[in-house]
């Protein structure tokens, strides 16, 4: 599976759900490299999933520009792909069929379908329930088959709100690790929006913090960790620690507080955590 990531270009990202309504977030600016992975996490309503579902297509934009190596979003494609809390499968297809149902409607032959399905199997080690009912599988095993029906269609960009909210601690780890170490692999973005800061410190190359009313982005911190990630490790806890006392600070401070939103959508700090 030949994949590569994309540089993501936001520009003054607003937006509002009516004209007379309130603004969800204001003039959001954010860059990230090819491979770089990162989590958005912020209070409930703060707007972090209108921010994935704009930059995933599924909503326009009351203003701002949305780039993903130069081509401006103008709705959902292949490269831009999305994972949400529930896997939405289909129940009366089996693990393989469900897999390959986005490659159906491209110029796929029978055969390069199969492979391309098995490789994505292969890759969420579910290459032994191809043929299995998606009923009898667990939640994460689930969970497991939209992550290789997102990864066949080789996107660049993987976007996931909350995608494992739902799923047992023990599910939660394995996936947390899993999805980064494929998507370190295969040189994929991930941009994930979670209420969960461990999440955060165990996926992300970089923290975002968004709070506010209207939303910003008003802080972010590097999270400069080997991996593999092992929430138990002291650098894991102790860049949490940090995380979690930024957030508390940031969240609580008033929107056009200093240290908070500018307003003008740029990032008023960034600091670097590394145990290098
Ligand atoms: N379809 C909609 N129509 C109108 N307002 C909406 C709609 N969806 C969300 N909102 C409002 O927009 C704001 C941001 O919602 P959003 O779901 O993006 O926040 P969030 O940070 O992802 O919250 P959560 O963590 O609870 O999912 C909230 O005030 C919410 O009530």
């Amino acid at each position: 599976m030949a994949i590569r990531g994309v540089q993501i270009k936001i520009k003054g990202l607003t937006h509002r759900y009516s004209p007379r309504g309130a603004v969800t977030f204001n003039r959001v600016d954010l860059e990230a490299q090819p491979g770089e992975a990162l989590a958005i996490i912020g209070r409930s309503g703060c707007g972090k999933s209108t921010l994935l579902h704009i930059v995933a297509g599924l909503l326009r934009p009351t203003e701002g520009t949305i780039h993903l190596d130069g081509t401006l979003v103008e709705g959902p494609s292949p490269r831009w792909v999305m994972m949400f809390q529930a896997p939405h499968l289909f129940p009366w297809m089996k693990v393989a069929q469900n897999v390959g149902v986005g490659l159906r409607f491209g110029r796929w032959s029978k055969n390069e379908i199969r492979e391309r399905v098995a490789e994505a199997l292969r890759l969420v080690e579910l290459q032994d329930f191809a043929e299995s009912n998606v009923q009898d599988l667990s939640g994460g095993q689930q969970q497991r088959v939209a992550l290789a029906r997102s990864l066949v269609m080789e996107p660049e960009l993987l976007l996931l709100d909350e995608p494992f909210s739902a799923l047992d601690a023990f599910t939660r780890s394995s996936l947390q690790r899993d999805v980064r170490s494929i998507a370190k692999r295969l040189g994929i973005n991930l941009v994930i929006v979670t209420h969960d800061i461990d999440e955060a410190v165990l996926m992300a190359d970089r923290a975002l913090i968004m709070a506010g009313s209207p939303g910003n982005i008003v802080h972010e911190l590097e999270v400069d960790l080997p991996d593999p990630r092992e929430r138990q490790d002291p650098a894991v806890q102790a860049l949490r620690a940090s995380l979690m006392a930024t957030f508390q600070g940031a969240a609580n401070l008033k929107p056009g507080t200093s240290g908070a939103g500018t307003g003008n959508g740029s990032v008023s700090k960034t600091e670097s955590f590394s145990i290098h």
